[in-house]
């Protein structure tokens, strides 16, 4: 009906062909064309002939051959902030327009380390408060994260050399050595193979060795940031806390490693549905303004469940037992530990579980009710995600 609306209005008829992992898009791309939804990792010979805008996830190689088999692509856009699956050089020579959606899922993944370091820290009797987190790329993800675990009480520091030496200014720099002591590890930097700043295998046999029992270790970034084979021989000889999104060789992971893993999840880190939903609106943002779009961008707030009518009541003092049990009930990490070692441990399941992953939705997306609360306490609340 939108679609047939958009025709009579003029509209340019333009074929889009988007992952359909990515939610809103047919309801927000409609309007502007035809929209052909396409499952897996490559989209068909098919569909990619008649395509002019093509939306993807990070699990499609958009390099040299997929576009050889689109010769009508005008636009590229990727839903993540990760672009190491798309060959910008190739799109640049073709003359073809990108975007990707950098920032949409920082909150989502600063919630997810907030959540799986509570839910440890819980089932371990840890007091978080006082230990130092080291993390590693002070981007969008990073900050998101360092400023919730600062929120508990923790001594938050950042590694990010290309920043610093731009003079840019985080909270508070650390150096390599001091990462490598830090009580909890938290890595969020892009995968790069090469370079001065390279990130493949920036923690590999040497880096682990060093490492002591009693730290944590997360990677919600690209699991080949840590060599895995490496990870694993550490944990076989003298294991460390682990919680890993993200593994090298994905969907295929290395399988003794999973059992090595204090909390396991199929790279889910970024997947509420506002971080989803966020990077559509991006991609729509970025089409809009390529193809000089005229019509009205779509009223999100209509498309996208409101969850703020569930809210909760905060009667108790606030403490990491409390701040645990919120966290848990609004999004239950240990289910998706639970699935991931029923069927992540082959590449089938593990696309599975991603592709049916259950809605989720961030902590802003409720509404927390309190009595009594010091400015202090209303700010740290603020700071960890929660919507008072
Ligand atoms: N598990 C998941 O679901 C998700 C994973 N990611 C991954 O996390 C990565 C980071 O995401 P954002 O924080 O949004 O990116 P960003 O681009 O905002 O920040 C990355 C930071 O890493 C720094 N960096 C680069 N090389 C470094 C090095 N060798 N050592 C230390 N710092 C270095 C950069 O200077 C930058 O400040 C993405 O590239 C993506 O691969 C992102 C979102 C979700
Ligand atoms: O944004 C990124 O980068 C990510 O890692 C995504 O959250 C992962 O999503 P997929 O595109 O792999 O579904």
């Amino acid at each position: 009906m939108q679609f047939r609306q958009a025709v009579q209005n003029g509209a340019g008829v333009m074929n889009f062909l988007v992952d359909e992992n990515i939610p809103l898009a047919h309801e927000a791309f409609n309007v502007q064309g035809r929209v052909t939804v396409f499952s897996g990792r490559q989209p068909s010979i098919q569909d990619l002939a008649e395509t002019e805008v093509l939306l993807v996830r990070s699990v499609t190689q958009v390099n040299q051959q997929l576009l050889q088999q689109a010769s009508k692509l005008k636009f590229v856009g990727t839903a993540t902030i990760g672009t190491e699956h798309v060959d910008m050089e190739a799109l640049q020579q073709r003359g073809i327009g990108f975007a990707s959606a950098p920032g949409a899922n920082a909150d989502s993944v600063g919630e997810y380390v907030l959540t799986a370091l509570l839910a440890l820290a819980e089932q371990q009797s840890w007091q978080l408060a006082g230990r130092r987190v080291a993390i590693v790329g002070a981007g969008n993800t990073g900050i998101a994260t360092g400023k919730r675990l600062s929120a508990l009480g923790m001594q938050v520091g950042y590694y990010d050399p290309p920043l610093q030496e731009q003079g840019k200014q985080a909270a508070s720099y650390m150096t390599w050595a001091e990462v490598l002591q830090a009580d909890v590890i938290s890595l969020h930097v892009p995968l790069q193979n090469n370079g001065r700043y390279k990130t493949r295998h920036l923690l590999a046999h040497k880096e682990l060795a060093q490492l002591g029992s009693s730290q944590v270790l997360i990677n919600a970034s690209r699991g080949a940031v840590i060599n895995n084979q490496a990870l694993l021989q550490r944990q076989q000889e003298k294991p460390l806390w682990l919680i890993l999104d993200v593994w090298e060789g994905e969907p295929q992971i290395l399988q003794p490693l999973l059992e090595k893993v204090a909390i396991a999840t199929p790279h889910i880190a970024g997947y509420s549905l506002n971080g989803k939903v966020r990077a559509t609106q991006m991609l729509y943002q970025a089409c809009s303004r390529y193809f000089a779009w005229q019509q009205a961008a779509p009223d999100w707030q209509k498309l996208m469940p409101d969850l703020r009518a569930e809210s909760w009541h905060c009667d108790s003092t606030l403490n990491q037992q409390q701040l645990a049990h919120w966290a848990l009930e609004n999004y239950p990490i240990w289910r998706d530990d639970r699935k991931m070692r029923e069927r992540g441990v082959d590449a089938q399941g593990f696309d599975a579980l991603r592709k049916e992953y259950p809605p989720r939705y961030e902590l802003m997306s409720r509404h927390l009710e309190c009595d009594r609360l010091s400015d202090d306490e209303r700010e740290r609340l603020q700071q960890l995600g929660f919507n008072l």
